[in-house]
């Protein structure tokens, strides 16, 4: 489904502040792989995702959706194909529009342009059937400016927008990391079920090992630029926290250092 085939990326190359954030990173994604993808701070994760959204070229390899190669292809054109999600609950959504409008909008995707943001009542159904499941109460709320809702309200509407299209790839950048940890579960739960239901396939970054652990068929652990560990199935599915450590320290040669990671 996904193919990265030895991409790399180097930042501001030949200056001093010269940064090689992907080595060589190579990975193939089946349909309906739900990945987690941790790391410690500055590991490559934010830049794999970039790189496969199309933020910026790579400097090398090449990227192919469904045996398409999509490596030269502007952000934009990439964008019919991937659903995204961020970690800032104000990105993804219009705050000054209605929830309907986002929703209507969103189903819009990929489709030719219209002026007419406003939903007709066929659609209004099919949004509060849509929205029901979070268990939110949005569906008696269509009429609300989402910049009204709450963070966690916002970002599972998010997540409702980014996969309403159903893009062949969904990319999770920490979409749970602002949220307090009750509301970061109940997204987390959403997300879960969305993705399963669905059976998209899935890149999520966190940086809750027990979340990377939970969630998902596999788990790849990035280390700088590289990809240090991927496990999946079976034996993921039996991985503790300390087995992912003492694979990181053989894998990596030393202790994982990363606060981040470790209290989480
Ligand atoms: N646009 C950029 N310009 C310059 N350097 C960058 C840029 N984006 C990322 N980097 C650098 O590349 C390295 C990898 O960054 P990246 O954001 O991919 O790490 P990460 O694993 O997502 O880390 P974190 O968990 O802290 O978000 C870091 O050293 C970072 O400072």
């Amino acid at each position: 489904m996904l193919d990265i085939v030895h991409i790399a990326k180097t930042f501001n190359p030949g200056t001093i502040t010269e940064k090689i954030a992907l080595v060589d990173v190579s990975l193939h994604l089946d349909d309906g792989d739900f990945v987690t993808v941790i790391g410690g701070n500055g590991a490559g994760k934010s830049t794999l995702m970039n790189s496969i959204a199309g933020t910026f070229p790579v400097d090398r390899g090449s990227i192919s959706i469904d045996g398409e190669d999509i490596t030269s292809w502007p952000e934009h054109r990439r964008a019919k194909y991937i659903g995204r999600v961020f970690q800032d609950p104000m990105m993804g959504t219009a705050a000054g529009m209605m929830i309907e409008e986002n929703l209507a909008i969103a189903s819009r995707r990929g489709k030719m342009p219209t002026l007419r943001w406003s939903a007709p009542e066929s659609n209004r159904t099919k949004f509060r059937e849509l929205l029901a499941p979070l268990k939110l109460g949005l569906e008696d709320r269509l009429e609300s400016k989402v910049g009204l809702l709450s963070g966690g309200q916002r970002q599972a509407l998010t997540l409702l927008m980014a996969t309403m299209a159903n893009p062949k790839l969904l990319l999770l950048d920490e979409h749970t990391a602002a949220l307090d940890p009750k509301t970061a579960e109940k997204v987390l739960d959403i997300t879960t079920k969305i993705v399963g239901e669905r059976h998209l396939t899935t890149l999520m970054i966190t940086h809750n090992m027990r979340d990377a652990l939970r969630c998902g068929n596999r788990l790849i652990m990035m280390y700088d630029g590289k990809i240090l560990i991927d496990v999946k199935g079976e034996e993921k599915k039996n991985l503790t926290v300390p087995d992912l450590l003492a694979m990181f320290e053989k894998a990596a040669g030393s202790e994982l250092t990363s606060d981040s990671l470790l209290l989480s």
